[in-house]
């Protein structure tokens, strides 16, 4: 059998001790694999994403890195950045984090700029970056250090078609290279397309998982799409 990268078995976390916001969530990844994480509003998938980086107060609960694979990247929904540091100095500080190399950042900086079309905004501050730029930023800093595993926290909202369009083609060449990625999104159509696994949460617990023949089954719908699923299986 394929080796996982990570490995996650959750039998309860949350926000307070005793008190589960999740429950009974199990999940791998595998290199070159993405698993997409869906389900309603409120349904636990940032709380799963938040218990596997070990932000939480509670869990009951295994995470696991497999060997040399503890070198994973998260990028949060919420742009985090600081103020008075422009982008670059943000690739610059990250970069630091990783260990690389200066020759190494350079290269891989001015490929990541070029590649999210960012090479204007350089020099500038964030603060004066839109939501997409902001987006941008945080997804430049999570390639940068090129991890065997990337934690994704809904990337779509904010991006444009072709930011979007950017974003996927780099994934699939570090999923090429052997990456293994868990995102979690709203956005089913692109889900549909990208995932080769899901997990399906809703009220804190998974109602389905496995790929989309799996959901369709699930569902009792052989031929739907993953949207149609969602909706039987959340009501
Ligand atoms: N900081 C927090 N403190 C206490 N409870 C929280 C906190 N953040 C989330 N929760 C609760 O945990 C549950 C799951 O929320 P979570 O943020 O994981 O949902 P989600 O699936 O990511 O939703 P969305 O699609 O809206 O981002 C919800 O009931 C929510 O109220």
């Amino acid at each position: 059998m394929e080796e996982s990268l990570l490995e996650v078995t959750i039998e309860k976390a949350g926000y307070e001790t005793g008190k589960a916001a999740i429950r009974d969530v199990s999940l791998t990844v595998k290199p070159g694999r993405l698993t997409g994480l869906i389900g309603p509003n409120g349904a636990g998938k940032s709380t799963t994403l938040k218990a596997i980086l070990g932000l939480l107060p509670y869990g009951e609960m295994s995470v696991k890195f497999s060997g040399a694979s503890d070198h994973y990247a998260y990028i949060p929904e919420q742009p985090v950045f600081y103020d008075t540091l422009t982008l670059w100095e943000h690739l610059g500080l990250a970069a630091a984090v990783y260990g690389m190399e200066e020759p190494d950042f350079e290269r891989e900086a001015i490929f990541l700029l070029e590649k999210f079309r960012m090479m204007e905004a350089k020099d500038q501050l964030p603060g004066s970056f839109s939501k997409g730029m902001r987006q941008k930023m945080m997804l430049m800093i999570g390639f940068l250090g090129r991890p065997d595993v990337y934690i994704v926290d809904e990337p779509f909202i904010g991006l444009d078609p072709r930011a979007t369009k950017d974003f996927l083609g780099l994934l699939e060449e570090e999923r090429r290279r052997g990456a293994g990625v868990l995102m979690s999104t709203h956005v089913l159509d692109t889900a549909e397309r990208i995932c080769d696994e899901f997990i399906l949460i809703s009220g804190g617990s998974v109602k389905a998982s496995g790929t989309l023949e799996d959901i369709r089954s699930a569902a009792s719908m052989p031929e739907a799409a993953l949207f149609d699923c969602f909706d039987v299986l959340t009501n």
